[in-house]
């Protein structure tokens, strides 16, 4: 198969933390595929909120795009006056890989691809935000700031759509939820070897909060509407609307 994530196939014999480099972009569809599970399900649905939430003559902000597969499906589900779709990404390796597909395609709303991070960028006049799979890689002391500024960039009546891997404060449920989501690694053809390596890779760099912890951030900075509309594991995604 082209572009196969074998990264953590061999052993790696100093492991550095894991980062979103030109080897991560190079295999990036296939390890996201195999690795989140519901992923899929994601993207189509964030196409069918686009759908519903769009505004005429609004932002729609893709945070942390990677390669673009929400951009894409935001672009594909939106075609009224005005909208400006904005994507974001502080890789560089990410940014050049998005701006090619991006380019590959056609759409009818302009997309502006921005190599920056999230945490600096002004967000203004948007009536759907997207952060897939990218706040569990901010700092933890920078996630209020940076949600609280998303709810006061947002239209009234605007949607955050925000996925990510979750953990448990019941020891119980925590590991049976993740010890499932390897089973998803190992059905996905990932050995046992990739999976430790993988995990020791991201053990610094991705810290995931609990469902609650989320949800009171969203209700902090002001979030009125927040639920949880998709889990699988370990995994979800929620919706806030303003
Ligand atoms: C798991 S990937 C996101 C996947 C993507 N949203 C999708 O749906 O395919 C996380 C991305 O967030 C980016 N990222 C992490 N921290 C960031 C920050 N502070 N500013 C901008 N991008 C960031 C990474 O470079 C990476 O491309
Ligand atoms: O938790 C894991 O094992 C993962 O591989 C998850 C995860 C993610 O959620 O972003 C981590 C890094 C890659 O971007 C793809 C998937």
């Amino acid at each position: 198969m082209k572009n196969k994530d074998t990264l953590f196939a061999a052993p790696v014999a100093q492991m550095g933390n894991f980062s979103f480099d030109e080897n991560v972009a190079e295999v990036f569809p296939d390890m996201i595929k195999r690795s989140v599970p519901g992923y899929s399900n994601i993207i189509s649905a964030i196409g069918m909120i686009t759908a519903r939430f769009a505004k005429e003559n609004t932002r729609l902000y893709d945070l942390g795009c990677s390669l673009g597969a929400a951009t894409l499906e935001m672009r594909r589900n939106v075609s009224l006056a005005g909208c400006e779709i904005i994507a974001v990404d502080n890789s560089s390796a990410m940014v050049e890989r998005c701006q090619l597909h991006l380019d590959a395609y056609k759409g009818e709303v302009p997309v502006k691809v921005q190599c920056a991070d999230i945490c600096d960028i002004k967000i203004e006049n948007a009536s759907l935000v997207v952060l897939n799979f990218t706040l569990q890689f901010v700092p933890k002391a920078e996630r209020h700031a940076l949600i609280k500024k998303i709810y006061q960039g947002l239209v009234p009546g605007g949607v955050l759509v925000l996925s990510e891997k979750f953990h448990f404060d019941n020891d119980v449920t925590h590991n049976v939820l993740f010890e499932l989501h390897h089973d998803f690694k190992r059905a996905n053809g990932y050995s046992e070897l990739e999976i430790s390596q993988k995990r020791s890779a991201l053990e610094d760099v991705m810290v995931p909060d609990t469902v609650e912890q989320n949800k009171q951030r969203l209700q902090q900075a002001g979030f009125e509407h927040v639920e949880l509309w998709f889990q699988c594991f370990n995994f979800g995604s929620m919706v806030a609307i303003k």
